[in-house]
């Protein structure tokens, strides 16, 4: 954090950048309740400002009008409910027609006492699903960070009843049943249209298989004081959501006035085969766009004259290739070896068959990023004790499927992706990225940047070879920086999804090609450096 001074430390850029970028689990948030709470902000305070927020933004995205004005109010026992009784009452106020369903006889104090608030007003309150009145929209306010078991029975079946309703719904903080840290649905889960994330982003809700409860997911900071949040997580708090600062700070923008190729640093790929010619040009052109100041190719030498037609500026090495065409052996330029190159990037369309190769280059000294058969290769020559010689930096870039064959003792990767990828960090040394709807980057201290914003445009076939060209690209002008390793996969990994949901936007989901993803790089920086 830069020097702010104590006074406007809550109010200052650094706060919103800090708060933007923390990621927390439900006991952290306790936590930070707790220490709130112990300095005097009384519950129902809190709980009144938060709740406020939340209805100052549901009249944002529900305006009241001729269409819209009947609302559902979803209550749970807790302070969830507590938060949705709240917005119950000022929606009321604001002219909207209020119902609110609950079937919980014990309720806590606070929401007791709102529930019973809400009566005297004469809000329709109901406790069975049956003569529900019809709405317009729905709030759940079931359950938040304090659910603590799977959902069972009536509030499972009501919750299944709400989502065949096909209503918009906007969750208070979590969608009910969703797991803060996990995002596991717990029995069932409210499939939310937009979650207001209340104070500080939850773990739960960048978990991959969360996404489809989550809808739209938008934070509601109640001025969480900053030493609160630094007294639990510490002043680098290990989780953090790649944000455009963060992201555009790894680049290496602007370039010094003096330069020349050299220094702009020198890539190695190490890729293609006879079957997978595309794989080479796809990984060279998103090196390309990286800024790179020089990019040397070794493809096999049948591919050589079809990269040079692609990339004219680029070196290509032709080497000797096997009968099927896959790279036999790494025959560098004269006086060049591996020592020539800032960072090497190796792997998309190699095939199996190029196992020698990827043996080289992690006996190397160079900083290294593996990727589809360059990861296939690691895992059949044995993920940890083949890195474990290794001293310079390397980046795993695998989806689940490569993950799973590189790590097959972690627990499912499936179940907490940011847990996996973090013991796979750990347990490697390496940095490692687990491609994904919401991209996981972890190194071996524990730190993991998630990246939490994608588009589903970007899942198909050469989308990966882009961005390992680009990483490459990225970490060998980094080389001679200070930068951490992870902060540059982070920056890779926005910037390549930054170009697929502007490539989307312009072409439809459907239109993001590999090909057409490396033409929208280079205007996805500029317009986020605007
Ligand atoms: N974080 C903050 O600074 C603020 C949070 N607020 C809101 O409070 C909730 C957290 O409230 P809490 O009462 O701790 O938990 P929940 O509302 O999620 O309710 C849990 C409640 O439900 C019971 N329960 C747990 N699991 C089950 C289950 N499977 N079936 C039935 N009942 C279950 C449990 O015993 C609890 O009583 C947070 O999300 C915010 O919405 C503050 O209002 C504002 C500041
Ligand atoms: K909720």
């Amino acid at each position: 954090m830069e020097n702010a001074s104590p006074i406007n430390i809550n109010h200052s850029q650094n706060r919103q950048e800090y708060i933007s970028q923390v990621v927390i689990t439900a006991g952290q948030m306790r936590d930070i309740e707790g220490r709130i709470f112990a300095a005097g902000m009384p519950v129902a305070a809190l709980m009144e400002k938060v709740a406020g927020l939340i209805t100052l933004r549901i009249q944002e995205l529900f305006s009241l009008s001729r269409n819209i004005y009947r609302v559902g109010i979803l209550v749970g026992p807790g302070h969830n409910g507590g938060d949705a009784l709240v917005v119950a009452r000022e929606l009321h106020f604001r002219g909207y027609e209020v119902w609110i369903y609950s079937p919980f006889s014990k309720l806590k104090e606070l929401t007791a006492q709102h529930w019973q608030y809400a009566q005297s007003l004469g809000i329709s309150c109901y406790e069975t699903l049956e003569q529900l009145p019809n709405c317009d929209f729905l709030i759940d306010g079931l359950f938040g960070f304090g659910l603590e078991r799977p959902l069972t029975d009536a509030i499972a079946s009501a919750i299944n009843h709400f989502n065949e309703w096909q209503k918009p719904i906007i969750s208070i903080d979590i969608p009910s049943g969703l797991h803060t840290d996990t995002g596991e649905v717990l029995g069932t889960a409210i499939c939310a249209t937009y979650t207001l994330c209340l104070g500080l982003w939850k773990l739960g809700l960048l978990q991959d298989h969360a996404l489809e409860y989550v809808g739209k997911a938008e934070l509601i900071d109640f001025d969480i004081p900053f030493a609160d949040v630094e007294a639990i997580l510490g002043n680098t708090p290990k989780i953090k959501r790649i944000t455009r600062k963060t992201a555009l700070a790894s680049l290496p923008l602007p370039r010094p006035a003096v330069t020349h190729k050299y220094k702009a640093g020198h890539l190695l790929l190490i890729c293609g085969s006879r079957r997978y010619a595309g794989g080479a040009i796809l990984t060279a052109l998103g090196a390309r766009a990286s800024g790179v100041g020089m990019l040397s190719v070794a493809v096999p030498e049948s591919l050589k004259s079809i990269l040079v037609s692609h990339l004219p500026e680029a070196l290509i090495i032709g080497c000797p290739e096997t009968e099927s065409g896959a790279i036999l052996q790494l025959q560098l330029p004269e006086n060049t070896d591996l020592s020539s190159f800032n960072a090497i990037a190796c792997g998309p369309g190699l095939t199996r068959e190029a196992t020698p190769i990827v043996r080289e280059v992690i006996e190397s000294d160079r900083t290294l990023v593996l990727d589809a058969d360059g990861l296939n290769i690691l895992a059949q020559l044995g993920t940890i004790p083949t890195l474990q010689q290794r001293q310079a930096a390397t980046v795993l870039t695998p989806h689940t499927g490569e993950f799973q064959r590189l790590f097959p003792d972690i627990s499912d990767a499936k179940h907490d992706r940011i847990q996996a990828v973090r013991e796979a960090a750990a347990q490697t040394g390496a940095v490692v990225l687990l491609k994904g709807a919401r991209t996981a980057i972890a190194n071996s201290q524990g730190v993991v940047w998630i990246n939490p914003e994608s588009t589903p445009a970007l899942a198909r076939g050469g989308s990966g070879d882009v961005l390992t060209g680009l990483l490459g690209g990225l970490l060998a002008q980094a080389a001679t920086k200070q930068l951490p390793i992870e902060n540059i996969v982070a920056t890779a990994a926005w910037w390549h999804s930054q170009a697929g949901i502007l490539a989307a936007q312009e072409r439809t989901e459907l239109g993001v090609d590999a090909l057409t993803l490396t033409q929208y790089l280079m205007s996805a920086v500029r317009i986020q450096q605007c």
